[in-house]
C-alpha cells in the first residue's frame, strides 16, 4: 500500500469533512457526542472496525470529544487504507449522530 502523493491527499480531503492533515503523516478529526457514553460505543465499533480493517487508529477519548488519528505506519505515511477507515469512522458517526 503505497503513500500517497500531497495532491491526491489534497484531493480527498476536499470531499471530507473535518479532517485535517497533521505533521504530513497523520489525518485527524474530532467527534463529539450528546453522551459520554454515546463516545465510548463509538470507540467500540471503530476499534471493531480496525480489527476488521487490520489498520489501527490512534483514539483519544476526552469526555464527550473522541479524536481519532491515522497513519499508516508500515509506509510511514499517508496511504488508501487511512481513507478508508475515515470514511468508516464518519459513516459510523453518521449513523450515531446523523450526518456531519
Ligand atoms: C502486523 C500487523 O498486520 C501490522 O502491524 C498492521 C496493524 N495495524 C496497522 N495500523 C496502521 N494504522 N498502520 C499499519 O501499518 C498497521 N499495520
Amino acid at each position: 500500500m503505497a503513500k500517497l502523493t500531497d495532491e491526491r491527499i489534497q484531493e480527498l480531503l476536499e470531499t471530507r469533512q473535518g479532517w485535517t492533515r497533521k505533521d504530513g503523516k497523520w489525518l485527524v478529526k474530532k467527534f463529539r457526542f450528546p453522551l459520554y457514553m454515546k463516545g465510548i460505543e463509538f470507540v467500540q465499533q471503530t476499534a471493531m472496525t480496525a480489527e476488521a480493517l487490520n489498520h489501527h487508529p490512534m483514539i483519544a477519548i476526552e469526555y464527550k470529544v473522541v479524536t481519532i488519528s491515522v497513519t499508516t505506519w508500515s509506509e510511514g505515511g499517508i496511504t488508501a487504507l487511512d481513507f478508508e477507515l475515515i470514511d468508516r469512522c464518519d459513516k459510523l458517526h453518521g449513523s450515531m449522530c446523523g450526518s456531519d
